[in-house]
């Protein structure tokens, strides 16, 4: 904003005659040939300074040219003055006219001294003005309003926070994804605009945030407008005083609601069975063993169970391949009515179910009781009655010397006594007993 003087002149340089004039506004720059008046304009828009004041000579009565390019894009709104030099020439007066029609702001006239030294005073109080704290201010102020509109234009909720909590700047989208006026937010604290469990949150990441000084990313749940809470990223970083201290920080907010809706869906589907709408193979692997390891803590007993229904290609053969999927989703029912709802159910193969639950107790009733339910239970198709048999392998287990593999190995061996034993029926191993494969008991 330092106030510059352009001089563009074929004559006796008049800086040189007024010292007052360098002193006081500093030389932007010093051209003797009007001719290169087309560089300065590429060095004005190259650079342009806040304040400009020209003096020109109107080389051979010829001003149109000049004021031409003056008049171009960006330097239009320059004041320029006349110089007038004391060279004896008639038409002093007619330069004058030209110059005022032209829109000179003023004109020196080297034969009067006393007026260039008013007319340098008065230039000199205007630059004052023009660049003094009240245009830098005016300048702050434009600049923040761009500011604003820039961050106003963002989709992303912006904010910024000084050191001691307070809201000191936000854009558009954050009120509207809050729902709140900037009276509302500006000058208050995270407390005054959340609800107290997010609040204290977000007040602990700004205290860690402000100690560690450097930048911040974490997901932490926000209260729309509407009243839901949304799953919310925060790109947050420090800012810092002239002294280098941390003096606030400045935060963007990324709505990831959708997205991690999208990733619980996938992994959802990605361990349940189309079919039946079980745990798949894979993901009773990964229940069971945290169940395993679960109860391997607590010193618990557990039991995993093997089910497997009995000729069943015979009755795709016989019945087709839909009456076999009614049948698998007839068995799922019946079996989870039966479980309690922490014993964990999953489709392990084509016709072949597992469960993993707490106490031997629970498992041996199981197993006595899931045969016999089948026979009471016979699928329904229509008019038809098709029986439903199962086999059942259990083993009781404990945790700290089993992995699933092992555990499902051990109910394997169980299901495979009670086909060879004729099927329709249970088999009970307790993998801790002398008689490792116990009787029948259905
Ligand atoms: N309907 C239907 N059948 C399936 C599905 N998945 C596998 N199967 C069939 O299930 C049958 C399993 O047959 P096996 O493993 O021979 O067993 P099984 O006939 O029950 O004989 P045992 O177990 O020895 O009593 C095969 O015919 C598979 O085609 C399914 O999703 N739906």
């Amino acid at each position: 904003m330092t106030p510059c003087l352009f001089l563009l002149s074929d004559h006796a340089c008049p800086a040189l005659l007024h010292p007052q004039l360098v002193w006081h506004l500093r030389w932007r720059d010093l051209l003797a040939n009007p001719e290169l008046l087309s560089e300065l304009v590429q060095r004005w828009h190259a650079q342009p300074p806040g304040e400009a004041f020209w003096v020109l000579d109107l080389p051979d009565n010829q001003p149109a040219p000049l004021l031409d390019a003056l008049r171009a894009p960006g330097l239009d709104l320059s004041p320029w003055l006349l110089w007038l030099p004391n060279d004896g020439q008639p038409d002093r007066e007619a330069q004058m006219a030209r110059a005022w029609a032209a829109g000179a702001w003023d004109v020196l006239d080297e034969a009067e001294p006393q007026a260039i030294t008013r007319t340098l005073h008065r230039l000199l109080i205007q630059a004052r003005a023009q660049s003094g704290p009240a245009a830098r201010l005016r300048h702050l102020r434009s600049e923040l309003q761009a500011l604003r509109a820039s961050l106003d234009n963002l989709p992303a909720p912006i904010f910024i926070k000084n050191a001691a909590g307070l809201y000191t700047e936000c854009n558009q989208a954050f009120l509207d994804y809050l729902g709140l006026t900037r009276e509302q937010v500006i000058g208050r604290t995270v407390y005054e605009v959340a609800p107290p469990a997010q609040a204290a949150t977000y007040a602990e990441a700004d205290r860690q945030l402000l100690a560690v000084g450097t930048r911040q990313i974490y997901e932490a749940q926000v209260r729309w407008a509407d009243g839901n809470l949304r799953e919310v990223m925060f790109h947050k970083a420090v800012y810092r005083d002239e002294f280098g201290r941390p003096a606030g920080q400045a935060g963007a907010m990324f709505d990831i609601t959708e997205r991690r809706q999208l990733e619980h869906r996938l992994r959802h589907l990605a361990g349940t069975d189309v079919l039946t709408g079980l745990h798949n193979r894979r993901s009773f692997i990964e229940q069971a063993g945290q169940r395993l390891r679960d109860a391997c803590q607590r010193g618990q007993p557990m039991a995993l169970l093997l089910l497997d229904v009995d000729h069943f290609k015979q009755v795709n053969d016989e019945h087709g391949h839909a009456a076999g999927d009614a049948m698998l989703c007839h068995l799922t029912q019946l079996v989870r009515a039966t479980l309690r709802a922490d014993d964990i159910f999953a489709r392990v193969g084509g016709d072949e179910f597992a469960v993993v639950l707490d106490g031997p107790e629970h498992a041996a009733s199981l197993a006595q009781r899931l045969p016999l339910l089948f026979d009471e239970h016979p699928l329904k198709l229509g008019e038809r009655q098709l029986p439903c048999r199962i086999s059942l392998g259990a083993a009781l287990i404990r945790p700290e010397l089993h992995t699933v593999d092992s555990a499902l190995n051990q109910a394997d061996l169980a299901l495979y006594e009670a086909k060879r034993q004729g099927r329709n029926r249970a088999v009970l191993i307790d993998t801790h007993a002398a008689d490792d494969a116990g009787p029948p008991l259905g």
